[in-house]
C-alpha cells in the first residue's frame, strides 16, 4: 500500500497516507476499535476503493486489475453470516460455484478436503444454523480458502469465541500461513504475539508501528512498572494506566504503563508485546 488515504463522505478521514509492504507468513493488523483496520482490508479484498494511492497484490495493481486480484484473495469479513439453512457442505458447494471452480467432482473433492482442514467433516450434514460461534467462524474461514487463495484475509475472526475456541482458531490460522499470506485483524494482542512474524498498529487511521514483533515490545522498554498499592492509592490511580492487577494480602499488586515511575517506589517491569502496544497507543486507544 503507498500513500492510501479513504475518506467517507466529507468529515470522516478513516486512512490517511498508509504505507505497508505485508510478505509471507502471518501478518497481524492491531488496533483499538475505529482505527482504520476493516478500512484497510476492505481495500485489500476489492470491496472498497481508496480515496488516493495506491495498492498492489502480487504485482497487479488493484485498480486495474480488481478481478484477477479477486482470484489470488480469500476473505472472512468481520460480520461473517453464512446461509442459516443450508448444510456446512452445501454452503460451501455453493461459494466454491460462485468461485466458479470447475466440475462437480473436483468441487466436491475440495469442498470435502476443506472440511476436513476445518475439523468440521462430522459436522458437514447440519444445517449451519445449528453451528456454534466458533464452528461458524471455521466455516467462515473454510469458504474463505476455496480456490487455494494465495492471500488470506481475516478481520477479528475471534470476537465471540470462547477461550478454546479461540486457540484452535488461532493455531488453524497459523497453519494456513504456512503456504500463504494471512492478513489478521484484531484488537486482541494475544491473537498475534504468538503466531505473527510482521505486524503493524493502526490507531485513527495511521500506522504508527510496522515491523516485527520484538520492535513493539521494545517501545515499552522503560514504560512498565510494578508496585504493590494499598486499596485506597488503587482508587485514586488513573485507571487506564493500570494494564494488570492483582489482589494480595496487603494490597493491589499492579503492572502499570507510564513513561516515568507512577510512584516512588514502583519497579521497573520486562514489558510485553501487550505492554509495547499501550506504551505506544497510550491514551488514545478508542475513539
Ligand atoms: N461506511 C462508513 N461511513 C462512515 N464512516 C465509516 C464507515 N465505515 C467506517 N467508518 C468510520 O471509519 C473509522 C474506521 O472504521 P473501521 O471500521 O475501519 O475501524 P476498525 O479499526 O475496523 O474498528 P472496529 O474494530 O470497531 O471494527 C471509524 O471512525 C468508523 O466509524
Amino acid at each position: 500500500m503507498h500513500n492510501v488515504s479513504k475518506s467517507y463522505g466529507k468529515n470522516k478521514q478513516a486512512l490517511k497516507s498508509v504505507h505497508l509492504k505485508i510478505g509471507h507468513g502471518m501478518f497481524g493488523l492491531l488496533g483499538p476499535n475505529g482505527a482504520g483496520k476493516s478500512t484497510l482490508l476492505r481495500m485489500l479484498a476489492t470491496l472498497l476503493k481508496p480515496t488516493s494511492g495506491t495498492i498492489t497484490i502480487n504485482g497487479c495493481d488493484l485498480a486495474r486489475e480488481a478481478d484477477t486480484i479477486r482470484r489470488m484473495i480469500g476473505y472472512l469479513p468481520q460480520s461473517f453470516q453464512a446461509h442459516p439453512q443450508m448444510t456446512g457442505r452445501q454452503f460451501l458447494d455453493y461459494v466454491a460455484i460462485m468461485k466458479g471452480i470447475g466440475s462437480g467432482k473436483e468441487r466436491k473433492r475440495h469442498v470435502d478436503e476443506l472440511l476436513e482442514q476445518v475439523n468440521l467433516a462430522d459436522k458437514a450434514s447440519l444445517a449451519v444454523k445449528t453451528y456454534s460461534g466458533g464452528m461458524r467462524q471455521r466455516i467462515g474461514i473454510a469458504q474463505a480458502l476455496i480456490g487455494c487463495p494465495q492471500v488470506l484475509i481475516v478481520d477479528e475472526p475471534t470476537a465471540g469465541l470462547d477461550p478454546e475456541e479461540r486457540v484452535r482458531f488461532r493455531n488453524l490460522l497459523n497453519r494456513f500461513s504456512r503456504e500463504r499470506t494471512v492478513i489478521l485483524s484484531t484488537h486482541i494482542v494475544g491473537d498475534i504475539e504468538t503466531s505473527c512474524t510482521q505486524l503493524a498498529v493502526m490507531s485513527r487511521g495511521e500506522v504508527r508501528y510496522a515491523g516485527h514483533p520484538q520492535g513493539l515490545v521494545k517501545i515499552g522498554e522503560g514504560q512498565v512498572w510494578e508496585v504493590e498499592l494499598s486499596d485506597n492509592e488503587f482508587t485514586e490511580f488513573e485507571p487506564s494506566q493500570i494494564v494488570g492487577a492483582r489482589r494480595t494480602s496487603t494490597g493491589v499488586r499492579c503492572r502499570i504503563v507510564s513513561s516515568s515511575p507512577p510512584v516512588p517506589h514502583a519497579a521497573s517491569a520486562v514489558p510485553t508485546l501487550e505492554d509495547g502496544y499501550l506504551a505506544l497507543i497510550g491514551g488514545e486507544r478508542s475513539e
